[in-house]
């Protein structure tokens, strides 16, 4: 699923049928090219070197190398450029990018947002970054959505957004929700702050492992580590099996894993996955500990520029909105029949602090000030920009909203439901 870039074939561009839109983003407003109607994809006009150069130069102020790429030239979109026959394609300005990065150390270092090292690009391959090291389920997600990509590791999810931005990576993997502990707390604020867009959702079922150094017994354990999520996801579990242990919040599980490995920590435990244990050396002391065997993930595949997946297939597509001032929540009542009378179906709607105006000030009847809270509202629907219906429905939306962004279109992650294996574990006194 990519989209197409300045060196689209003539014969693909005429396929489109550029039709200015505007959308609101930041008081800009956008125009951007699609096929038939309205769509409203804010900066979807993609990078340009200018901008390329600027953020490297901020970067490099703090860092150690960002060097330019010595070896293979070329477009590091190569790969992109391909024409998925899936997709209808888009039009963009983007501008060519800079020569292709150098080689990399043999084993994939996390990138830091301090230390931006270059890395290679293969031919076939589409770089994706997530945060973690090897063995994250973030990597598991890149795998599922590109079998044959390359791992850019990153030690923070600002640092993946950054990378895919820099043309370091074409792709960074971003957690959105999962089925037992709902949405991840900013994940969506991220996108509004990044200029990326969603092109693939991935829905992962996650099979937590409690994993120690070999020897470890349940009972010796005296601290739990890993990802907050993985912490939550199986917080009546670990209470049962190490109701002694404390729990102590890291930036990804594998990295846990690998810490417990890299320090001969005795008496801690990292959650994470069975191939974890396998990649660091440790022992799988319990296995399925998610507090719900059905433990599922969801993400989101971001890219440089959009993609509008073609109609007649299942599609889904993400907006943010925040309602005219001092409107509330009343904005719902308006939205939501925006896409009800069109039989849209709606997959999950949100509301989030107002990422720019979270509090708001309002005079009382008593002549008190008194603080309100300011919300917008996130919302992901079962249609593709490729749609008249979906494009009425989002012309319809802009009416009630003082901000409106089409966060991506991109096929349904429509794999089967397979039964996971129950709970085990090889010391249970
Ligand atoms: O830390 C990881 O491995 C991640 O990819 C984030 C995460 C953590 C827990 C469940 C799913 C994803």
């Amino acid at each position: 699923m990519q989209a197409l870039s300045p060196s689209t074939p003539n014969n693909l561009k005429s396929l489109v049928r550029p039709a200015p839109a505007r959308a609101w983003m930041g008081g800009r407003a956008v125009r951007c090219a699609f096929r038939s109607d309205p769509v409203y994809f804010p900066n979807g006009v993609g990078h340009s070197h200018a901008d390329w150069q600027s953020s490297c130069a901020i970067l490099s102020s703090k860092v150690l190398s960002l060097e330019q790429p010595a070896g293979k030239s070329g477009h590091p979109d190569r790969v992109a450029d391909r024409v998925d026959p899936n997709l209808v394609p888009i039009e963009t300005k983007d501008s060519p990018a800079p020569s292709v990065p150098a080689p990399a150390p043999q084993t994939p270092k996390p990138i830091s947002l301090f230390k931006i090292t270059p890395v290679p690009v293969h031919d076939s391959q589409l770089r994706v970054a997530y945060q973690g090291v090897p063995g994250a389920y973030a990597e598991a997600a890149a795998e599922k959505a590109y079998p044959n990509f390359e791992a850019i590791p990153c030690d923070q999810l600002e640092a993946a957004l950054q990378a895919v931005e820099l043309r370091i990576a074409d792709r960074a993997v971003l957690p959105v929700e999962n089925s037992l502990v709902g949405s991840t707390p900013g994940n969506y604020d991220l996108l509004l702050r990044h200029r990326l867009h969603v092109v693939g959702e991935v829905q992962m079922p996650v099979h937590h492992c409690l994993l120690a150094l070999p020897g470890t017994r349940l009972k010796c354990l005296s601290r739990v580590i890993s990802h907050p999520q993985a912490l939550w996801q199986c917080e009546h579990t670990i209470r049962r099996l190490a109701p002694q242990a404390t729990r102590e919040a890291v930036n990804d599980t594998a990295g846990a894993a690998e810490f417990i490995a890299e320090n001969g920590l005795q008496h801690v435990a990292a959650i994470a996955s069975a191939r974890t244990a396998e990649l660091y050396g440790l022992q799988v002391l319990a296995n399925g500990i998610q507090d719900d065997c059905s433990n599922m993930t969801r993400f989101l595949m971001l890219a440089r520029e959009p993609i509008i997946p073609r109609t007649g297939r299942p599609s889904k597509s993400s907006i943010m909105f925040a309602p005219i001032e001092g409107e509330g929540a009343a904005v719902l009542f308006k939205v939501l029949p925006a896409f009800a009378f069109r039989n849209i179906n709606l997959t999950k709607i949100e509301s989030r602090p107002h990422w720019k105006r979270p509090i708001r000030l309002v005079d009382d009847a008593n002549g008190r000030t008194v603080k309100h809270f300011e919300y917008m509202f996130h919302l992901d629907f079962q249609a593709s920009m490729a749609e008249v219906r979906a494009q009425n429905a989002l012309t319809e939306v802009q009416e009630y909203t003082s901000f409106l962004r089409v966060l991506g279109s991109y096929p349904m992650d429509m794999t089967p439901w397979s039964p996971p294996p129950p709970m085990s574990s090889v010391d249970s006194d």
